[in-house]
């Protein structure tokens, strides 16, 4: 292996709760309103959400629910009700958690970007977030990683999001290295299974518990571990 391709939220930092809350928050508002059960921030984010850009969150867990909304564009309005309207509404929630502030990266999970870097690995950010940039220069861990394919990385190549490998392949390509030479840390079923299709190692991280770490291994991880400080 000469390069490691970390996925961010919940992998390099707690983001993905962040994430969860105002989804959460987003969808339950806007199901109440039709009528329909309350979103279920663990199978319904893992299943349709988690590891997705924002827009394909929200039309996935939509068309779960069988219900289906005009796609709208992406400067929407947060009011609009449409697929990029709910994602916008989304991203406030997001925006606004950011900015309480307090966020640090997982402690070990530098450790592990300290310890890559002086090993000589090749480093990557490969995530769906369109606020990739904020959380990783906010937190510091910017250092580390040579470069980014991120949300917004997606709409400007208009690359394929995950659960397709184009995001990691894009890394990789920019690092120069195979993906047989790669490893992927992902959190998310969308994110293990993009890394598994593009033929990376691939490491499930699970901070949630349950039928999860199984979940991971059956949709693409070699391994799966609790926290990056295990492969120390
Ligand atoms: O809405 P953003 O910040 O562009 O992020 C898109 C997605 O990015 C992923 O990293 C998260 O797992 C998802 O929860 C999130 O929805």
């Amino acid at each position: 292996m000469t390069a490691c391709l970390f996925d961010l939220d919940g992998v390099l930092t707690p983001t993905a709760v962040i994430h969860n809350k105002a989804w959460t928050a987003m969808f339950d508002e806007f199901l109440k309103a039709k009528g329909q059960p309350e979103f279920d921030p663990v199978h319904d984010y893992n299943d349709y959400v988690d590891g997705k850009p924002r827009e394909v969150g929200v039309r996935d867990f939509l068309a779960s629910r069988g219900i289906s909304l005009p796609e709208g564009t992406p400067d929407d309005p947060p009011e609009a009700e449409t697929i990029w309207g709910l994602g916008n509404r989304k991203n406030a929630r997001v925006l606004e958690l950011l900015a309480e502030g307090g966020l640090e990266p997982y402690p070990t999970s530098v450790t592990y970007l300290q310890r890559a870097r002086e090993a000589g690995l090749r480093t990557a950010v490969v995530s769906s977030s369109a606020n990739t940039l904020q959380v990783v220069t906010s937190t510091g861990i910017d250092r580390y990683l040579e470069t980014r394919v991120d949300g917004v990385t997606i709409r400007e190549r208009g690359l394929k999001g995950k659960p397709a490998p184009d995001t990691f392949l894009e890394a990789a390509r920019e690092l120069g290295v195979e993906p047989a030479n790669a490893a992927v840390f992902e959190d998310a079923l969308a994110g293990v299974a993009a890394g598994r299709a593009g033929g990376f190692y691939v490491v499930g991280v699970d901070r949630v518990g349950g039928k999860h770490a199984a979940d991971l291994a059956r949709d693409g991880a070699d391994t799966v571990v609790a926290d990056l400080g295990e492969l120390l």
